[in-house]
């Protein structure tokens, strides 16, 4: 039984989401020190709106998402997810913001497009936002297998597939990803496309198990989301979380792989593309 919430408003989980609250509250205490420079003011607030405007003007200039994609937007924010997982509904602790959204999932879109994907591998699904933008841009005959280790989340994927005319596209694998990508690997299968955005501890297992197979075609592409970690990977080592170190080992082990060559995109919480050389 599914169990919702008013709609919560969801954290900055971004270098510039963060940036932008911080420097929010600092704006809002600049009333308590009327002694300031006013000029020091001026520059604050021009920081502030320089950095605030930034993510709504992306969402302005961006192709709208479609009909299923803002359902399951909504569908994700209200969910009671702290809730599901004290009762045991989910496996883990799972949260709105873990959904990538309407920016993220139209460059992923469009990556779809530029290169013809006829088959996609998604290592982290959640609620299917991702999955579901990049199966709107494959082709009738294309497939994109996704991993999912928490039947809950699965469950509410599987629903909004179902609402969108793409969905069919979509082949949902219940279970540890390491497993099913080796079961994958076993049967000989290949993908032009591999979206990892699973466990961030896994990364280097997932990038290795992809290259070391057949996994990620000779012309695929990998992108993996979160490898800016909320800015955790280039801040103090001594600020870092289990993640952030996990996310900076997996920069180091990508950028040392000479079999591959990549770039990371300040996009939402870094982008990384990579390729075979
Ligand atoms: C950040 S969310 C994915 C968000 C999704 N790609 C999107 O854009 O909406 C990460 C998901 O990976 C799943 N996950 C974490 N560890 C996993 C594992 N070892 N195997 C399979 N799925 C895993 C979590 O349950 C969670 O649903």
């Amino acid at each position: 039984m599914s169990s919702t919430i008013a709609k919560p408003t969801a954290r900055p989980v971004t270098p510039l989401g963060i940036l932008a609250r911080k420097l929010e509250t600092i704006v809002q205490e600049l009333n308590q020190h009327p002694d300031l420079p006013e000029s020091l003011v001026t520059q604050i607030k021009q920081a502030w709106r320089l950095a605030a405007g930034l993510d709504p003007y992306l969402e302005e200039c961006t192709t709208q998402e479609s009909a299923a994609l803002a359902a399951l937007s909504e569908k994700t924010a209200i969910e009671a997810w702290g809730e599901h997982f004290t009762q045991g509904s989910t496996v883990r602790p799972l949260e709105q913001e873990m959904l990538s959204g309407h920016i993220e999932g139209q460059t992923l879109k469009m990556f779809v497009h530029m290169i013809k994907a006829k088959k996609i591998l998604e290592i982290g699904m959640f609620t299917g936002y991702s999955a579901l933008a990049m199966a709107e841009a494959l082709p009738h005959d294309g497939l994109l297998v996704a991993c999912e280790v928490d039947p809950f989340a699965a469950q509410v994927a599987q629903a909004a597939f179902k609402e969108s005319p793409d969905g069919g596209k979509i082949r949902v694998e219940l279970g540890s990803a390491l497993e099913t990508l080796k079961k994958l690997a076993e049967a000989k299968e290949s993908f032009d496309l591999v979206f990892i955005d699973a466990d961030k501890k896994e990364y280097v297992a997932y990038f290795q198990m992809l290259l070391d197979s057949n996994l990620l075609a000779p012309t695929g592409f990998i992108c993996v989301d979160n490898t800016l970690l909320q800015g955790e990977v280039y801040l103090p080592t001594s600020e870092r979380t289990v993640n952030g170190e996990a996310i900076a080992q997996f920069n180091r082990t990508v950028a040392l792989d000479t079999r591959v060559e990549q770039v990371l995109l300040p996009l939402r919480d870094g982008l990384t593309i990579i390729r075979r050389r």
